[in-house]
């Protein structure tokens, strides 16, 4: 299916009106997909902002209300806010309506979806966007976030082919380019290299905070410190619920980083100069070879 063979959705609805589901509307109003869109939310100014920059055409504080007659529901909250919207929404969803979400864990959102809306698995296809930023809200939203990047999908057993073509065409549309692989793949693989990344710039700041000296040195901090640390001015609450879904490999990962950790402080105390270059040289070679990808 491509964008030139699906049938504009007449309603969409966004659960959670921010840089994952604002970018999302954006890019398929653009590839005129979509009819009106309704974004929902907890904080009435950042929904006005999403109508003003025309994110959305319609604003609705009531998750409830606000699904009569859509065509997709994109979920597009915090992890740990999408089951109790799930639940709201069930009573009210129309048969044919497609659910999607953008979470960056997935075992949790797709047992959400057997708890809460399980007479509507065919039709609930769990997603996750590769692409955003440290920034947030309806005003971070953009139409070409999604262009050339992947979205992984872990489709249900119970999803139909034409649901899973569907999600999988309107995110084509968006200019992405569409993975599938298991929940559990998933969740191991991104704690490998966004959550656990996003956690050790959390603790290093955190610890660059406890000296005594902390300004001065953020005053000759550079742009390596940038580029290390730019993730750690993400949103707090949505890391914390990533760390709380996925925490099982995520703690894994950790306590691997911490021997990695260990093993470094060990060279660095015995000035052992062909194990610190071994170590760095590793590191750089894998490094150099990843950015040229
Ligand atoms: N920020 C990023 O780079 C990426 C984020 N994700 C995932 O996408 C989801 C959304 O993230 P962002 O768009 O970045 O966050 P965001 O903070 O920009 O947007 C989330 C919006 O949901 C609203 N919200 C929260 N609880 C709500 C509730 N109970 N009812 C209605 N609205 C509610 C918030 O007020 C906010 O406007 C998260 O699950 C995140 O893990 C996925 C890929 C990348
Ligand atoms: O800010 C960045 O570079 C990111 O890594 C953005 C990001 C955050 C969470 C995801 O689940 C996917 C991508």
């Amino acid at each position: 299916m491509n964008a030139a063979r699906i049938a504009p959705l007449r309603k969409l609805v966004l659960l959670g009106t921010g840089l994952i589901g604002g970018s999302f509307a954006l890019a398929l109003k653009r590839a005129r997909l979509v009819d009106e869109v309704v974004g929902v939310g907890r904080n009435q100014a950042n929904l006005d902002r999403a109508i003003e920059l025309k994110v959305i055409d319609q604003a609705c504080l009531d998750a409830a209300q606000a699904v009569q007659g859509a065509g997709l529901v994109m979920l597009g909250t915090p992890v740990g806010q999408m089951g109790r919207l799930m639940q709201q929404i069930a009573p009210h969803l129309p048969e044919d309506c497609l659910i999607t979400d953008g979470g960056s864990t997935k075992q949790d959102v797709v047992a959400l979806y057997r708890e809460h809306l399980s007479a509507h698995l065919p039709r609930c296809v769990p997603g996750h966007p590769i692409a955003g930023s440290d920034l947030s809200g309806a005003s971070a939203a953009q139409y070409g976030l999604y262009e050339g990047r992947r979205v992984v999908l872990t489709a249900l057993p119970e999803n139909t082919r034409e649901s899973i073509a569907r999600v999988r065409a309107l995110w084509e549309a968006c200019g992405a380019v569409v993975h599938e692989m298991s929940a559990e793949e998933h969740d191991g693989v991104f704690a490998c290299v966004s959550h656990v990344p996003h956690l050790l710039a959390f603790s290093y700041m955190n610890a660059v905070l406890d000296r005594r000296n902390a300004e001065r040195c953020l005053d000759f901090a550079a742009t390596g410190f940038r580029d290390f640390t730019r993730i750690a001015g993400s949103h707090p609450e949505m890391w914390r619920d990533i760390t709380l879904a996925n925490r099982e490999a995520i703690l894994r990962d950790l306590h691997a980083n911490r021997a990695r950790l260990e093993e470094l402080i060990a060279l660095v105390e015995h000035a052992d100069a062909d194990a610190l270059t071994a170590y760095i040289d590793r590191a750089s070679k894998a490094r150099s070879k990843w950015g040229k990808r």
